[in-house]
């Protein structure tokens, strides 16, 4: 049975475009079905949308049963699908390659020489050979583990494949064998195939049907033949024409006769071969090639990359106020506010804060969902920490007022004292999360680095202590991406049904290990790059890699900040 798809819609947290826009669409049992379209017009979404991956509105019904059950993935739907993310290494966690085949396994709950099988078979069938089993996918070369992903989804045998640009990095041998798998499976699997990629050369002639987004929309879906005979629909999606479309056209002006399909290199060749040779086996003359067909000059392709990039730089590129403001700014606004905030003494003081970080967060455009995640273990140690603080034993513990069970007591005053100044502090964090996500790490250490910069001459380490400073800040999203990452894995292959952005207890014992080697690996990466850029010279004079300018804007949020300080010290000096 088909997954049908009908006004699917995926909004995501800041962006200012739905990412998908009420998209309805049909994937066909038994075939291979293609989307295609330019950069960021929502494949990779669209397929974690049918992987579970993505929450949506709409409803996706995968061989007839619902895909979501209104809380969340329903486990029957993404249990049917296999999905292979865009980049391997999103995918790919354990500490060796036999290790991935059992934790994508393991909720089949299969006998050990199932799982053997299983593993053998499909390593064999993407071509890797059984002594990668004991090797870290880390140390896999890009082509190697997108294979091992692959292999992997296709060990649990899913009715549905999801691909994501399984052609990249491939050589061509791969590349090959990867499309004898798709026909084969087309064949002999039930369910079928939804590739995204940008590979239209090598997959158009494989594909049943298309689709074609185009800025979350869908620009055209239809069965491959059709679209064979389209090819300005290429034009119109932005995507320019796929090589073997323009060959199918060239060879059209030159009078051969090609059906309407997507042809393959030995179809093109072979049709060329049959208008060249004539009945008794001699060669014809060739007309030169269709002088109307024009070719852009070296002005006008650079004119087209320009509106290109311009196009899809525009929707997500373009910076918000917020964003655009210096970071000295933002470093001078943020002090002021958490200076002022702590010196609140009582919780009107508190109130007012709260009330002026929620302002912040509206001005700075980041959606309190998104910063719950962090804010959220911390709100939990405010609420343990204040019950702890209220407990007293003893005849006199806990002092008057509070409240007794035999020798244990209870006070509600202390328990307010300690809630006050940790809701203090969890304000100023809100504050330091929104400062880290409307300024870029570079900017962060660059900001502090000129506000500190008289410090310098009486040698204050102003550039390693503003270093140090961004990279914790740094640290708080990097987690978080990482903890997103084993939630889409726990997901996708574990077939965790699980909110998005948290993992299950009992997925820990699995991922802890490879988290932590994952953060190792990117402390690593990062002390490899200070070193790139000189941070070991000591003395060395390094180039700043971005100019700061303070702007209107930025006088007037200095000034801001100025008062904002001045009235919460009036505030909190008020008794
Ligand atoms: N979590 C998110 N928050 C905000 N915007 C997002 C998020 N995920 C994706 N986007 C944006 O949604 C758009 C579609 O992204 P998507 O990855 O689906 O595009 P794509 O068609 O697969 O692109 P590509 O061909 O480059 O892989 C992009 O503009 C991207 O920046």
């Amino acid at each position: 049975m088909p997954i049908t798809v009908e006004r699917l819609s995926v909004v995501a947290d800041g962006a200012e475009r739905p990412l998908l826009n009420g998209i309805s669409c049909k994937f066909g049992d038994g075939e291979i079905t293609i989307i295609a379209g330019r950069n960021g017009s929502g494949k990779s979404t669209l397929l974690d949308a049918l992987g579970g991956l993505a929450a949506f509105e709409g409803s996706v019904r995968v061989d007839g049963l619902p895909l979501t059950d209104g809380n969340g993935p329903e486990a029957s739907g993404i249990g049917r699908i296999g999905q292979q993310f865009q980049y391997p290494e999103a995918q790919l966690f354990a500490r060796t390659v036999q290790g991935e085949f059992d934790y994508s396994l393991r909720y089949l709950k299969l006998s050990r020489r199932e799982n053997a099988r299983r593993t053998d078979e499909a390593m064999r069938e993407m071509g890797l050979a059984p002594e990668l089993k004991t090797q870290s996918p880390l140390l896999l070369s890009g082509g190697e583990k997108r294979r091992v992903a692959l292999a992997s989804t296709l060990a649990t045998d899913p009715g549905w494949l999801l691909l994501d640009e399984p052609t990249a990095g491939l050589d061509p041998e791969a590349a090959d064998r990867l499309l004898g798998f798709l026909l084969r499976r087309k064949r002999e699997a039930s369910g079928g195939i939804v590739v995204a990629t940008h590979d239209l050369d090598l997959l158009l002639p494989v594909a049943d049907r298309v689709i074609v987004l185009q800025d979350g929309c869908v620009a055209a879906d239809m069965p491959a033949s059709e679209l064979a005979a389209s090819p300005e629909i290429w034009d119109r999606a932005q995507i320019g024409t796929p090589l073997s479309v323009a060959l199918a056209e060239q060879m059209r002006s030159l009078g051969v006769t090609v059906p309407a399909k997507f042809l393959t290199p030995e179809e093109a060749a072979g049709l060329l071969a049959e208008r060249l040779t004539g009945a008794d086996g001699s060669v014809a003359e060739c007309r030169p090639m269709d002088s109307s067909v024009e070719y852009p000059t070296q002005a006008e392709a650079e004119r087209n990359v320009g509106t290109v990039a311009g196009g899809a730089a525009t929707p997500s590129g373009r910076r918000r106020f917020v964003q655009s403001l210096d970071p000295r700014t933002k470093w001078l606004f943020y002090m002021c506010f958490s200076i002022g905030l702590l010196a609140q003494r009582d919780w009107t003081g508190v109130a007012c804060g709260l009330a002026i970080t929620a302002v912040l967060e509206l001005l700075c455009r980041v959606p309190l969902r998104s910063m719950m995640p962090i804010l959220r273990p911390f709100l939990w140690f405010m609420v343990i920490s204040a019950v702890v603080s209220g407990i007293g034993f003893g005849e006199s513990g806990g002092g008057d007022g509070a409240l007794r069970l035999g020798a244990v007591s209870f006070s509600v005053a202390a328990a307010l004292t300690s809630s006050l100044e940790l809701a203090k502090i969890i304000l100023v964090m809100a504050g330091g999360v929104l400062l880290s996500a409307t300024t870029t790490p570079f900017e962060m250490k660059r900001g502090i680095e000129r506000i500190a910069a008289p410090l310098a001459r009486i040698k204050f380490p102003v550039e390693a202590i503003s270093l140090t400073g961004s990279l914790l800040l740094r640290f708080i999203p990097v987690l978080r991406k990482e903890a997103g990452r084993f939630n889409r894995i726990a997901k996708s292959r574990g077939k965790r049904v699980r909110r998005s952005g948290t993992i299950r207890l009992r997925d820990l014992p699995v991922m802890l290990v490879p988290l932590l080697l994952s953060l190792l690996q990117m402390a690593s990466d990062l002390s490899l790059a200070l070193e790139a850029r000189g941070y070991t010279l000591r003395g060395m004079p390094r180039t700043a890699a971005i100019t700061l300018r303070m702007k209107h804007p930025d006088w007037l949020a200095v000034v801001a900040g100025g008062a904002l300080l001045a009235i919460l010290l009036a505030l909190s000096g008020r008794s």
